[in-house]
């Protein structure tokens, strides 16, 4: 990890996502699952928000919500300042399993993006052996995989596969990033290397992320801040800022503040399980 600080990308102070009374239910009739509570939750450009809770109490539906992949049932969700479904929206995303392209090499990959999204393909053609292919370049020597842009995924580690990933969702310069538990698959210390990975990408090009993990380490290292779930259907029980200085260490993670930071997240997770379980059996 080695954040080139006389490159850190200014803060943007500017409202990225916006919920409003957002809710979500899936199915019709005895069948009707509500996901989502109507919930708010605004997000300022550059924030790097980390959203946890129990299992099912629709953190990816939130996500898939402000990526405009799932309609809401009701309320508004605002993007870069346009309603989700007004537009196609510009964001990179990453989910556990890497989707790379087997039958592409890791360059052609992360090219991809540019191929396909506006207004980069229009000039795909006339840019792709020069400019496009420089920052494709750039940006796998920002993750350490530089040596590796003419390898197929199957050549490549699990971590290699998901900084390979990371690369793809940036390349065309998303102002929003979405991460659905992009490192859930890997073995400990191939993720805390990640998260330093992941920490660097967020200082150089200041994204506003929201990521979605059951990590609540994972969650005080990358966060500026962390919003806690309740149970299904879910909405927002706690949203604490998370203001260790940067770049953060994995060591500060066994710091006092951050594991009573953990423990504070952890026990708002236990409450909201036992309400859920007291609902069913009452
Ligand atoms: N397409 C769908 N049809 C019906 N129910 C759905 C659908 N998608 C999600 N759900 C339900 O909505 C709830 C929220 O799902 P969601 O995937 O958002 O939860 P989550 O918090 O991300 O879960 P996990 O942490 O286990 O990944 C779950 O109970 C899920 O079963």
């Amino acid at each position: 990890m080695n954040p080139d600080l006389a490159q850190i990308a200014p803060e943007r102070k500017r409202p990225a996502v916006q919920l409003s009374r957002a809710s979500v239910a899936f199915g019709q009739g005895a069948e009707r699952v509500q996901a989502l509570q109507p919930t708010d939750l605004h997000l300022d450009e550059g924030e790097f928000l980390a959203l946890v809770g129990p299992s099912g109490c629709g953190k990816s539906t939130i996500l898939k919500l402000v990526g405009g992949l799932t309609r809401p049932s009701g309320g508004e969700i605002i993007v870069g300042g346009r309603e989700v479904a007004a537009r196609a929206l510009r964001v990179g995303m990453a989910f556990q399993n890497p989707t790379l392209l087997p039958w592409l090499t890791i360059e052609q990959n992360i090219m991809l993006p540019l191929k396909i999204v506006r207004p980069f393909r229009q000039d795909y053609a006339r840019k792709k052996r020069g400019e496009y292919r420089d920052r494709v370049h750039a940006l796998l020597a920002d993750v350490g995989l530089e040596k590796f842009a003419g390898h197929y995924p199957w050549q490549l580690s699990g971590g290699m596969l998901q900084r390979a990933n990371l690369c793809r969702a940036l390349i065309h310069e998303p102002s929003l990033l979405l991460l659905d538990e992009p490192f859930g698959a890997l073995d400990q210390f191939t993720r805390e290397e990640l998260w330093g990975t992941m920490q660097d990408l967020w200082i150089k090009r200041r994204p506003t992320v929201i990521l979605v993990t059951h990590d609540l380490k994972e969650a005080g290292f990358l966060g500026t801040r962390i919003c806690v779930m309740s149970a299904r259907p879910g909405r927002i029980i706690d949203d604490s800022p998370v203001t260790f200085p940067r770049p953060r260490t994995v060591e500060m993670t066994f710091q006092p503040d951050f594991v009573a930071l953990n423990q504070r997240l952890r026990e708002r997770i236990i409450d909201a399980r036992g309400e859920s379980a007291r609902k069913v059996a009452s």
